[in-house]
């Protein structure tokens, strides 16, 4: 909200914003000067009440907010206490206070129920979603609609007009018409409770911000607008808030990157995308593409595979038409955006190939020799391996300064997370590029190293290895995966197995036992399962049963299994394992990841912890309001977690040896994510 004007006379207040957007809302940013105690709290109440339903509300004169673009957060609260709201058509108004761990804290839980009702104000402010100018224009958040051009004019001459009492001085913190009956407010409130505590168990502040929604209603907005200013207060100085900030700032600072967003280039522009292959991945990563407005040239075999790669590609947009993410019109320009291609005759006009074939070394260095003899000099060879060294793949060509790696998660048009793997020969120019189709196809990139498993995969490798090592040692598989699932992750080690399949669990394990020997427990229970045909989802039948669909069932067929491998390993069963609270199974499970990570910090693989915490939930799932697998680290203590390991490592063997880096944290007392003296120069 930049602009406030005051008419002739001042008989009225105009706010606009600037440069076509209204607000993002308050300024985030001092919400950390205010947890360090940097800056000092206003006294509760003094915005909310003193300023916007004092003054600005209650002002004598009348006030009229002209909204165009953005709309946000306090942006929206104060031109809720304003007189009247004139927005543009494709004005964005939300209150997504609660993805910061936050509640509305300047009137919006009184004042939005009060213009739209109270069902789509629990939905806008629980759900975070914006609506549009159009729609607030229907459901009465705001006055008028009107273009761009006649906003400003259309704005003052409604304020006149109040003035003038053409047109009715409202104070929507009194309005009542919009509410529901009490008796049937009452019904919409426990329905939106019993929401909240199913989609977000571990979460306070949902159901906090529906209490103070409730309060307004049975004891007035007055008494509302008090408990909620408390209820802000003590929410933005919660852990969830802190966590929620530190991924909100984590999230956009993965695109600074030394060494390469530094030197003042700037990203070229990619005009034309080649795929190669159009299986699971390649397809998904086409349909990204062309999601995004990219045309693709996807190169098969043979017109077989081809045409399976468009079905696809297909299949992937018909989804979002059946979800109502797409229209049957978006639909069809999408998918003219795809050029298949048996050969390479259309590559001298492309700028950025991604190879995404099967994990075959020679076959991948053939497709680079080739490509770099067919595309034009300045193209970005990419590869979407997971598992292959880059400067494997790359070695029969003189490219290697445009060869990159572009990690995608499947399904790829889905998951929000991008690795572009960086070699010691890539150049800074080829990650701006990349970091900028990332963010324009609407992923999260993080630029790491080239190593097994990059950071996510390699992170979360130690996930299901310790939770293996633990059945061996006579945990319950599903007493694992309910203690990971109710810690927040989106499932537990072994459903994660089953889902991935246990042919990738193996061929990765194979990866990591060629690279980190030292670290990889060995346990023979995934191939004693496969030798029974047991290969997870896929095969309906893995740790969990799956009879009808994707629903996983406990299987007690499994134990037998579970002997067997228990009898190779030659380990008994340790009773103090059966004693385990969820806590200690969560700390067994994730603090071998936190060691691991420590490690790709340490290496230079990962150039931050806070691209680490981004890379555990954009990629793996952690949950957002613990701030990462690093910050939550850091919430536990260096000195902790590394006794733990060390602990472990007595009894269970080296799988659970501390690195030197998280052992001179926990010696100097200095958190996981402050960059150590010793730690290498960044390979990237
Ligand atoms: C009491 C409460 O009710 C008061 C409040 O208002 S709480 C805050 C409510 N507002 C929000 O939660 C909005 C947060 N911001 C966003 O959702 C998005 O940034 C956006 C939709 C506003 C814009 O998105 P986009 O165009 O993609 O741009 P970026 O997200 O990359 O942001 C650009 C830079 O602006 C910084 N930034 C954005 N919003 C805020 C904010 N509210 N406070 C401080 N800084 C903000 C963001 O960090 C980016 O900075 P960078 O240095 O360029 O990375």
């Amino acid at each position: 909200m930049k602009k406030l004007f005051r008419g002739r006379m001042s008989k009225l207040l105009l706010l606009q914003g600037k440069g076509g957007k209204f607000s993002g809302g308050f300024d985030i940013s001092s919400f950390g000067d205010l947890h360090s105690g940097k800056i000092e709290q206003p006294k509760v109440g003094y915005i909310s009440i003193d300023i916007l339903t004092e003054l600005l509300e209650g002002a004598t004169k009348p006030s009229v907010a002209a909204i165009d673009g953005l709309c946000l957060g306090g942006g929206l609260e104060v031109s809720m206490a304003c007189h009247a709201r004139i927005s543009t058509p494709t004005a964005q108004l939300g209150l997504p206070e609660l993805q910061l761990g936050i509640i509305p804290g300047f009137g919006g839980t009184q004042r939005l129920p009060r213009l739209v009702g109270l069902t789509k104000s629990l939905e806008m402010i629980l759900l975070s979603k914006p609506i549009k100018g159009e729609e607030a224009h229907q459901v009465g958040l705001v006055d008028s609609i009107v273009s761009p051009n006649d906003l400003v004019n259309t704005a003052r001459r409604w304020a006149l007009d109040i003035c003038e009492l053409r047109k009715p001085w409202i104070k929507s913190l009194y309005k009542t018409d919009k509410l529901e009956p009490l008796g049937e407010a009452r019904e919409i409130l426990k329905f939106a409770r019993a929401q909240a505590r199913k989609q977000a168990a571990n979460l306070e502040h949902p159901l906090v911000c529906i209490d103070v929604i409730e309060e307004g209603i049975i004891s007035g907005p007055q008494a509302g607008l008090w408990k909620e200013a408390n209820a802000f207060q003590s929410l933005l100085f919660s852990d969830t808030c802190k966590s929620l900030l530190h991924v909100f700032f984590s999230q956009r600072a993965t695109s600074k990157v030394p060494g390469a967003t530094d030197l003042g280039l700037m990203p070229r522009k990619i005009t034309k995308v080649a795929i190669l292959g159009g299986g699971l991945m390649g397809s998904g990563i086409a349909t990204a593409m062309i999601l995004s407005n990219y045309p693709v040239l996807l190169k098969e075999v043979n017109e077989k595979f081809l045409n399976a790669g468009i079905d696809r590609i297909k299949a992937n947009l018909q989804s979002r038409v059946r979800k109502g993410k797409m229209t049957e019109e978006r639909y069809e320009k999408a998918l003219s955006l795809v050029t298949g291609a048996l050969g390479y005759e259309k590559f001298k006009e492309v700028d950025l190939v991604i190879e995404a074939v099967i994990e075959n070394v020679k076959l991948k260095q053939q497709i680079f020799a080739d490509l770099e003899k067919y595309c034009p000099s300045h193209c970005i060879l990419a590869t979407n391996t997971s598992t292959i060294d880059l400067n494997l793949i790359g070695e029969k060509t003189k490219s290697q300064d445009r060869i990159v790696g572009a990690h995608f998660f499947s399904p790829a048009h889905v998951m929000p997370l991008l690795e572009i793997v960086r070699t010691q020969h890539t150049s800074a120019q080829v990650v701006v590029d990349l970091l900028d189709v990332g963010k324009r196809i609407k992923k999260t990139p993080i630029v790491v190293g080239n190593c097994t498993g990059f950071a996510v995969n390699r992170m979360f490798f130690p996930y299901t290895q310790s939770a293996l090592l633990f059945v061996d040692y006579g945990m319950d598989v599903y007493k694992i995966d309910r203690a990971c699932t109710k810690f927040g992750m989106p499932m537990g080690p072994f459903r994660l197995a089953d889902l991935v399949g246990f042919g990738v669990a193996v061929a990765t394990g194979m990866q990591y036992l060629e690279n980190f020997p030292e670290r990889v427990y060995k346990s023979m229970l995934i191939p004693i399962m496969m030798e029974d045909k047991r290969a997870g989802e896929a095969s309906r039948k893995g740790f969990y049963k799956y009879e009808d669909k994707r629903k996983a069932t406990p299987d007690p067929e499994i134990m037998t299994y579970i002997q067997k491998s228990r009898s190779m390993a030659g380990v008994t069963p340790d009773a103090e394992l059966m004693k385990l609270s969820d806590k200690d199974i969560v700390e067994m499970v994730f603090f071998p990841v936190i060691n691991e990570a420590c490690r790709v910090l340490d290496e230079g693989i990962a150039v931050k912890a806070s691209d680490l915490d981004i890379a555990s939930i954009f990629g793996m799932g952690f949950p957002p309001y613990r701030g990462g697998v690093m910050l939550w680290g850091d919430s536990i203590g260096a000195k902790y977690i590394h006794g733990k390991l060390q602990e472990w490592a007595k009894r269970y063997g080296s799988f659970f040896e501390p690195c030197s880096y998280l052992a001179e944290r926990a010696a100097k007392g200095i958190p996981l994510s402050a960059p150590a003296a010793s730690q290498v120069k960044s390979r990237l």
